[in-house]
């Protein structure tokens, strides 16, 4: 019976069909992913989600997007409106959560910060796969709302290696390090109750983090 084996095994072909594989995976990967799900990366600080989750936006502008928080702080020098927040009042803030229109939302320093149902709607919607980058408290909010999200935990090598990029990024005081180590610990017992995240990623080769992101990211639905 005719096989493609040895023509596809000899030394002129085989290039070609690698170079196909590699083509067509490109394509793939270029279009939109077949599950539309919002993504909720979460993960210890310095643990480097902010990171991965950078590249997926700068590395796949037209199929990745990121929902813009409401907040009631004021905007800082360099910040712009409905860019980088959406700049509410406190009442209207409050309204909000009244009307259950957060999937999630927290207060830090006075502050309130949420991330709305309609904003994620409307992104996804347009085409976009949403990623949000969500600390625990948040995640666990999430879990209880109507969102129909996929949950992706970065986890460090290990805790030396957490506080050495902690230490690294050098945006941290000591007190600040301390904290965000403390709270490190209380991620990552979290993050081992079955059935919070549908995969845990250990972000210790970048490149390698990133590819499985994007795989479980790309993977049919279920
Ligand atoms: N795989 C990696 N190997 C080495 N360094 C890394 C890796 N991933 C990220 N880093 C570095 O670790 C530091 C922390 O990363 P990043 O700021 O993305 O963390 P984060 O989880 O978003 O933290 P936070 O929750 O505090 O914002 C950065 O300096 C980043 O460049």
């Amino acid at each position: 019976m005719f096989s493609l084996r040895p023509l596809l095994s000899s030394p002129r072909i085989l290039p070609r069909a690698s170079r196909f594989r590699t083509l067509y995976r490109a394509y793939t990967m270029a279009a939109a992913p077949s599950d539309n799900r919002p993504v909720v990366i979460s993960g210890p600080s310095g643990v480097g989600k902010g990171t991965l989750y950078k590249l997926l936006l700068e590395r796949r502008p037209n199929t990745f997007a990121t929902s813009v928080s409401h907040t009631t702080r004021d905007p800082r020098p360099g910040e712009t409106r409905d860019v980088d927040y959406y700049y509410i009042t406190m009442e209207e803030f409050e309204k909000m959560i009244e009307e259950e229109k957060f999937v999630e939302h927290a207060k830090f320093g006075g502050n309130r910060y949420g991330t709305s149902k309609m904003t994620i709607a409307n992104l996804t919607a347009s085409g976009k796969v949403v990623v949000l980058d969500i600390e625990m408290e948040g995640v666990k909010q999430i879990k209880k709302s109507t969102l129909n999200a996929r949950y992706v935990f970065i986890a460090p090598p290990s805790m030396e290696i957490l506080e050495a990029r902690l230490r690294g990024r050098g945006t941290e005081k000591e007190e600040s390090i301390q904290k965000r180590l403390a709270q490190a610990k209380n991620e990552m017992e979290y993050s081992k109750t079955p059935g919070v995240h549908d995969l845990i990623i250990v972000n210790d080769d970048l490149e390698k983090a990133y590819s499985e992101l994007e795989a479980f990211i790309y993977k049919e639905r279920a």
